[in-house]
């Protein structure tokens, strides 16, 4: 991104031939414009000497065929021109969603990292028709300059009073492109409230809930707010902007005038013929419609400017935490331990730690369950296990290298995870499960043997699944999550995190799934977080986790001995604790 030839590059590719025919067009249009209006001169001499009528008559011919020209030609530059935009849409979105790569996830779950991303985004929509202002303003410079001699082979001073009269309309192009800009990334927070709102109110998956919660109204005031908020903003901004255009619009009106009574002063000194000045007056219209859009050409290219830069500004602060460091090495041995040591982790923004001197020890063939109150941080130590979150450097070690000296995608690559908001795909069952790596059957089918109730029953695999795709089948909230599941086996990585993975299971599949997982330990390092305290008999380790320190850390028996919180969770879970402590249950009569 920051080579701006590489850059302009990709996203020119495949239009240069629609880029060449438009701007032949564009010249050729010119050069028959300005034919054009000679012919006319000449057309309207003739008439007014009526010295040779026939002469007229075929002149007005020509100039007929001229038209029919320029108009089929205009047409196919108009066709033309829209391939280029389609084209560079096209490049420009695959370049901004190749670009958004982060190597970790700490600045990208913030809502800064969002709205930025909604104003880099809107930047990339409207560059796609500032790549074809680039062309557009090779045309203009090449027009203006044939009808400024035009005009100056009749009036000479006439092109440089046109040229001062318009410099205004210059600045203010300059200056709208910039408030424009500054404009939609102050407005960006209010505006995508709005599309939230939006989002909510059209959205099925909230129906149910607007339906028995009575909440349509409420979202509905909530999203009018916004709208009026987000509408206020936009209509001060065109006001501020119309008045701002009043002044110029009637400078530009002085200059007609002023351009028109120099003329009549030319014809009544006959020092210009009617026919000239027919001439003139028509060339002097596309001349000013030609600087007026360079005008809004350079206007757009200011905008480019301030575009890249917040392009570059955005990638550098939310993508690039690996360039920062060192040269990261290859991680590319079999993984055998990771180790975490006093592990401290603040998310983004946040001044209190999340995760508190965590040290544990993870060997392949371990399978650790870490438990705990809602919000005491697992799936945060989950996260980092996985990788996913910057760290300060000598606290996560895979196989005694620390982590931040490591290439994160080889990272990435030894481990799989379920985590709680994992991702419906509207694809079909095969892609579904397969599209960490080459899509491969026989290790599609090893998987399905292995484990077949995490497959739908009675579906083929190459069913489309999901909400998304017309004619595609709906699954249960349990069928996503063993699809999800599936996924994560199918990517057979040494080490497998399970946040919460099995929460919507039956606990009959539950209980099958993790006995079928625990014969396939040796291979791996399984971390599960559940807050069903059934499982955890199963595992070699349960972790206790408390406001993100580890409380407790044992076998499963062991740490019932200890009669502390692990003990007190499992028989609240057991319902031993509930009877004991609240007494019976009173029967509802
Ligand atoms: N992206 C984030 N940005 C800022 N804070 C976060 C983020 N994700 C989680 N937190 C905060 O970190 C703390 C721990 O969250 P975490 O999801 O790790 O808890 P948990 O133990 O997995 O909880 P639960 O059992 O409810 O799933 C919470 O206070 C939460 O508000």
């Amino acid at each position: 991104m920051t080579d701006s030839r590489s850059f302009n590059k990709q996203v020119l590719e495949g239009t240069y031939k629609d880029y060449a025919i438009t701007a032949l067009i564009g010249l050729l249009l010119t050069a028959l414009t300005s034919y054009q209006l000679d012919v006319t001169k000449n057309m309207t001499d003739e008439l007014v000497a009526l010295a040779s009528p026939r002469t007229a008559l075929l002149l007005l011919a020509e100039l007929f065929a001229l038209l029919i020209c320029a108009a089929l030609l205009r047409l196919y530059q108009q066709y033309r021109q829209n391939g280029i935009q389609l084209r560079v849409q096209g490049n420009l979105d695959r370049i901004l969603a190749f670009s958004i790569e982060p190597v970790t996830i700490s600045r990208t779950e913030t809502p800064g990292f969002k709205n930025d991303l909604n104003v880099v985004r809107f930047s990339f929509q409207s560059l796609a028709g500032l790549y074809l202002t680039f062309m557009q303003i090779t045309v203009a410079v090449v027009s203006i300059g044939t009808y400024m001699i035009l005009i100056f082979k009749h009036v000479w001073y006439l092109p440089f009073v046109i040229l001062l009269l318009n410099a205004p309309k210059w600045h203010q192009e300059r200056r709208t492109a910039r408030d424009r800009f500054v404009f939609a990334v102050r407005t960006s927070e209010v505006a995508r409230e709005k599309t939230l709102l939006q989002e909510l109110l059209f959205n099925p998956a909230t129906f149910s809930e607007q339906l028995v919660f009575a909440s349509k109204l409420f979202i509905m005031r909530k999203w009018r707010r916004a709208y009026a908020e987000n509408m206020k903003q936009e209509l001060r901004f065109n006001r501020l902007e119309t008045i701002r255009k009043m002044g110029y619009s009637c400078i530009a009106v002085i200059a007609q005038i002023a351009v028109q009574f120099l003329l009549i002063v030319g014809v009544i000194q006959h020092s210009i013929t009617l026919g000239a000045y027919i001439s003139v007056i028509a060339a002097t219209g596309v001349l000013e419609a030609s600087l007026l859009s360079l005008a809004s050409y350079a206007g757009q290219l200011h905008h480019y400017k301030l575009t890249k830069k917040k392009v570059i500004g955005f990638l550098n602060e939310y993508l690039s935490e690996q360039s920062k460091k060192d040269e990261p090495m290859l991680f590319q041995q079999r993984l055998r331990t990771i180790e975490l040591r006093n592990l401290i982790f603040a998310y983004p923004g946040r001044d209190w730690p999340t995760i508190r001197q965590v040290s544990l020890q993870i060997r392949l063939g371990d399978s650790i369950v870490l438990v705990g109150d809602n919000g005491c941080g697992k799936s945060t130590l989950a996260k980092l296990i996985a990788g996913l979150h910057e760290v300060d450097a000598g606290m996560i070690f895979y196989n005694g290298a620390d982590t931040n000296r490591l290439e994160r995608r080889q990272i990435y690559k030894k481990v799989s995870i379920v985590t709680q908001d994992y991702i419906n795909y509207p694809f079909s069952i095969y892609e579904c499960v397969t599209m960490s790596a080459d899509p491969d059957d026989a290790r599609y089918e090893a998987i399905r043997k292995r484990y077949p109730y995490l497959f739908p029953e009675g579906m083929d695999k190459h069913s489309i699944v999901g909400l998304d795709r017309t004619g595609a089948t709906q699954l249960s909230g349990g069928q996503w999550q063993k699809l999800a599941i599936a996924r994560a086996l199918y990517k057979d990585s040494p080490v497998l995190i399970l946040d919460e993975a099995t929460s919507a299971l039956d606990p009959e599949t539950e209980k099958r799934f993790f006995h079928d997982l625990m014969t396939e330990r040796s291979t791996k390092a399984l971390i599960a977080i559940t807050h069903r305290m059934n499982v955890c008999p199963l595992f070699s380790k349960s972790v206790v986790l408390q406001e993100g320190r580890i409380v407790e850390q044992g076998h499963h028996d062991e740490l019932l001995q200890l009669n502390g919180k692990y003990s007190r969770m499992f028989e609240a879970y057991t319902m031993e604790g509930v009877r004991s402590k609240y007494g019976s249950v009173p029967t509802v009569v």
